[in-house]
């Protein structure tokens, strides 16, 4: 790449886990960036809960990742800086969405996203509550200013499908989708059946790592499964469905015995989000279903995820590993970021 590239400013909404490693990757791997994409990342803010920092030239990267995470960090940073906690503002050419996910309201994601379109900003979002909500209305508010929205950080993040089912399938026509889309309750179930973990100890073990959602209900219910299917199954079947439309059974029932009976057949049971054609029309569902050996999703262990894409011209396409990680769902949204604007 020459010595010319693109840059952009970049603000974070939601300084935690996911949020910080996103920080640590640019500021680790910046330069990789610009002489191998041709693209420069500026972050100039980051807003948490209770205020933003915000500095037109540049955020000092390594001063703030000297500090912890939300926003005791993002004060932390202001006293030693002395600058001022501002009123949240969206400005720059990027928004990175890191908030919690909040499935009933979307909230504070959705109004997050709709200021920054506003301001003709592109969208990268890892959180999935807004896009649940009001997907189709931020496409069409996006459209007409003129910006984009990518989300590969909400539809598995670290293991690719929308870009598979968008890019790499183009063309074909896609028949179904079945995945095991969660990694806390893909980790909890192997555990159990592998390491003789009870399922307390296993979610204890998922949240230590970072991965189980702020509110872990979402992963062993279901519901995180159910938004990723969702954003997967309208994004390549162009269809509003929302989790209405979902049938959605979590793993909080599946006991050691269902897995030790399951294995003594050679199968084993995994929670799968699908998009099936019954009779006919798509239906889609998450719930714990036996695997027989001759499964891919078989393989699908620990943290790790997978995702079968069954067509018509190409077969059927299965892509197994991304496992759940901060720094996976950090990458993710990189990824989206250098697709957007690489040289
Ligand atoms: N962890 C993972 O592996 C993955 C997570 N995701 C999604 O990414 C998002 C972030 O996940 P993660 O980093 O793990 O979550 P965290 O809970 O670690 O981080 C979220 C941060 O948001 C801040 N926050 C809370 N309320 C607000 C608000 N109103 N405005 C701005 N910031 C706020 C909190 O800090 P404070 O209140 O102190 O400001 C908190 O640190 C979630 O939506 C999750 O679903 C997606 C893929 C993988
Ligand atoms: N909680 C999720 C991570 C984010 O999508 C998981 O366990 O896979």
């Amino acid at each position: 790449m020459g010595e010319s590239y693109t840059k952009r400013k970049i603000m974070i909404t939601g300084y935690g886990t996911v949020a910080k490693e996103f920080v640590k990757m640019i500021n680790e791997q910046k330069e990789r960036y610009r002489e191998s994409y041709g693209f420069y990342a500026e972050i100039v803010g980051i807003i948490g809960s209770k205020g933003m920092i915000y500095e037109e030239d540049g955020i000092d990267l390594v001063t703030l990742l000297s500090f912890g995470k939300g926003s005791q960090a993002l004060g932390q940073y202001a006293q030693q800086k002395q600058i001022y906690i501002q009123a949240p503002e969206l400005k720059g050419d990027v928004l990175i969405e890191c908030s919690p996910t909040n499935l009933e309201t979307g909230e504070p994601a959705l109004s997050y996203m709709k200021a920054a379109i506003t301001k003709n900003m592109d969208i990268i979002s890892v959180s999935k509550g807004a896009l649940v909500q009001a997907l189709p209305e931020l496409k069409k508010l996006a459209d007409t200013n003129g910006c984009r929205i990518k989300y590969s950080g909400a539809t598995a993040a670290a293991l690719p499908t929308l870009d598979i089912g968008e890019y790499s399938l183009a063309g074909s026509r896609i028949t179904e989708i079945e995945g095991i889309l969660n990694g806390t309750s893909n980790f909890i179930l192997t555990s159990m059946s592998e390491d003789s973990l009870s399922f307390e100890n296993a979610l204890k073990l998922a949240q230590e790592r970072g991965i189980a959602e702020a509110n872990p209900a979402l992963d062993v219910q279901g519901y995180d499964s159910a938004c990723k299917i969702l954003l997967l199954a309208n994004g390549l079947f162009h269809k509003t469905w929302t989790l209405n439309d979902i049938s959605i059974e979590g793993i909080e029932k599946v006991s050691k015995a269902d897995m030790q009976f399951a294995k003594i057949n050679g199968n084993d049971i995994k929670l799968v989000a699908s998009a099936r054609s019954i009779d006919g029309t798509i239906t889609l569902q998450v719930k714990p279903e036996i695997i027989t050996a001759d499964n891919p999703l078989m393989n699908v262990k620990g943290t790790n995820k997978g995702i079968l894409f069954h067509t018509e011209e190409m077969g059927t396409i299965c892509c197994i590993g991304g496992a759940s990680h901060p720094r996976g769902a950090a990458a993710a949204a990189i990824k989206d970021m250098l697709n957007l604007y690489r040289g």
